[in-house]
């Protein structure tokens, strides 16, 4: 038994969900009533398959839906069908409860990634089936084209399984192909040369040029067959970037940021094509993962988004979009998604390992040297800091204006600033203590009001309170502990910071960044300075010159 669900319909009519029912001799839930009568659902005959032809009145519609519960059920498929459309739209965007087809792609069951002692991803759990786009959406550092990367079989995870059509993924994915945020093309051949170069399949050389002339033409780069990458524009390298994936007849395109290299109106030139050849069937393509960290392209393109969190990357949750091509950016339903997006991104995690709080002095001046050990929270991840400045944030509070609380798509307009950019300002925003952030609104603490109205020094000592007591800045309290503890010269290098503290729980790449980080808020707060021809962190009641 399938049930239907027909989402969003403006309540307009005298139909009920009782007759619908009734008609569709099957549950029908409607959020709202369509208008359609006896007479025009008996007319279910002049329905064709073909989805494009379904017409834009509501009771096409309704024939539509006859239709497809009969095929749904002539097909027996599992699970429960949803057929959903937007009130605005004037064609239907079909889905099953978790799938547009039955046909798993892709799977991920329990994968995750640690490279030495540093998890990367933990517990990711996803399927991908055909029909479907599946963006990838977290802040930097969640783990996005590590996922992308598994999928494609260029890594291979520590934890978990990969499935690829049901059979389990060792080595590279052969259904896959990728595109690269940087193009990754070979500078020394030419656009045929870049394209041919991985197409496998190919009996002959001569079968190999032609697969790739086609994508060349289908891509729209007839005509520089011969050109090299450098004779060519970003937009038209990222071409051939899709061309070449696209010669490879992948089943699974797997794209990393493809558009995010490109300026605006190029990117969503080649989006909207993209979307174009897809829907139409031009490319053989049956799936599609995407990494994004745009929320808009996400809402754009997906039909499922799944978004990430960090320390180490895992899925947050999945959000479905139930919106049909081609997107109105400005209806409200688009707008409502991306709200909703922002908010679940927005929201911190609440890391488990934040659990248990470090008592810290909270005054500076305090030299009662703490008796807790080092080695205490060794073994639970930090809180990763933002990668921002405190002046950036305390910049961020001017453009509150008289407000006290902002719309964060809004805020993130007017400040024009992708997620990528305004996510980290508002996590360090809450460290501190002068940004709260709930559903889909940034607001300023009554820390926050002072904090914006406040004199230098004033500034540094509330961010000094709110480091030390934070426990998103735990690496902070540690470092500062750490400095406290050192007999007499209040002196440690960096590197021992690096090794007995930051590399057990990030990357090599990503503890430089935080030491960068702590060092940055650390000396704001001047809790303690750092001496850079000695690579040496110091308690800031020292100044490195006088000794
Ligand atoms: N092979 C590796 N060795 C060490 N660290 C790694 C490795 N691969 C990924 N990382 C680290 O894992 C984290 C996640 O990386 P990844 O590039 O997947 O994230 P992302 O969400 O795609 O980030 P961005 O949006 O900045 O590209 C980063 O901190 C990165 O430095």
């Amino acid at each position: 038994m399938c049930s239907l669900t027909l989402g969003n319909f403006r309540s307009r009519s005298r139909t009920s969900d009782a007759f619908l029912s009734s008609v569709f001799s099957c549950k029908v839930c409607c959020t709202h009533s369509l208008r359609c009568s006896r007479r025009q659902t008996k007319t279910h005959s002049l329905f064709d398959s073909d989805i494009c032809r379904i017409g834009k009145t509501a009771h096409s519609r309704a024939i539509f839906i006859t239709q497809w519960k009969t095929h749904v059920a002539s097909k027996r498929l599992a699970g429960r069908a949803t057929l959903h459309w937007s009130c605005k739209s004037t064609q239907v965007t079909l889905e099953e409860e978790q799938q547009k087809s039955s046909v798993c792609t892709l799977q991920f069951k329990n994968v995750g990634l640690q490279v030495g002692k540093a998890p990367i991803i933990r517990d990711i759990n996803f399927e991908l089936f055909e029909g479907e786009i599946l963006c990838l959406l977290g802040p930097s550092g969640s783990g996005k084209s590590t996922v992308l990367r598994i999928a494609a079989g260029l890594t291979r995870p520590t934890q978990g399984s990969v499935y690829y059509r049901g059979k389990e993924l060792h080595g590279i994915n052969e259904g896959a192909a990728i595109v690269f945020q940087n193009f990754a093309l070979f500078p020394w051949l030419t656009v045929s040369e870049n394209v041919e170069l991985g197409i496998r399949s190919a009996k002959s050389k001569t079968q190999r040029k032609a697969k790739a002339e086609k994508a060349i033409d289908m891509i729209g780069l007839d005509g520089y067959e011969n050109a090299y990458p450098k004779e060519l524009s970003g937009g038209m390298r990222q071409r051939v970037g899709f061309a070449r994936a696209i010669a490879v007849e992948p089943e699974l395109l797997c794209m990393d940021e493809p558009f995010s290299a490109l300026d605006v109106l190029t990117g969503e030139n080649l989006k909207s094509e993209l979307i174009r050849l897809w829907q139409a069937g031009e490319i053989p393509t049956k799936s599609i993962l995407i990494v994004t960290h745009s929320i808009e392209e996400a809402v754009g393109l997906a039909d499922r988004i799944i978004i990430l969190g960090k320390d180490p990357g895992h899925i947050r949750t999945l959000l479905r979009i139930p919106l049909s091509h081609p997107r109105d950016r400005k209806s409200r339903s688009f707008q409502n998604l991306i709200d909703q997006v922002y908010t679940l991104l927005s929201r911190p995690d609440a890391p488990s390992s934040l659990k248990e709080k470090i008592p810290v002095d909270v005054s500076k001046k305090s030299t009662v040297a703490s008796s807790t050990k080092l080695a205490s929270n060794e073994d639970s991840k930090y809180p990763t800091l933002p990668s921002v400045r405190i002046g950036s944030v305390a910049g961020l509070l001017s453009f509150f204006g008289d407000e006290r609380c902002i719309d964060l798509y809004r805020l993130g307009q007017r400040l024009q600033l992708d997620v990528d950019d305004l996510y980290p300002l508002l996590e360090a925003g809450v460290i501190l203590n002068i940004l709260k952030v709930t559903e889909g609104d940034v607001m300023l603490t009554d820390q926050g009001s002072r904090f914006s109205v406040a004199s230098i020094d004033d500034k540094k000592s509330m961010v000094r309170e709110a480091l030390l007591q934070s426990e998103g800045a735990r690496l902070i309290q540690q470092i500062y502990r750490l400095l406290q503890q050192t007999k007499r010269v209040h002196r440690v290098p960096e590197e021992l910071i690096l090794d007995t503290i930051l590399e057990k729980h990030f990357s090599p790449a990503e503890s430089r960044r935080q030491l960068e980080v702590a060092i940055e808020w650390g000396r704001y707060a001047e809790l303690f300075g750092y001496d850079a021809p000695s690579g040496e962190l110091f308690l800031d009641e020292q100044d490195p010159k006088e000794e």
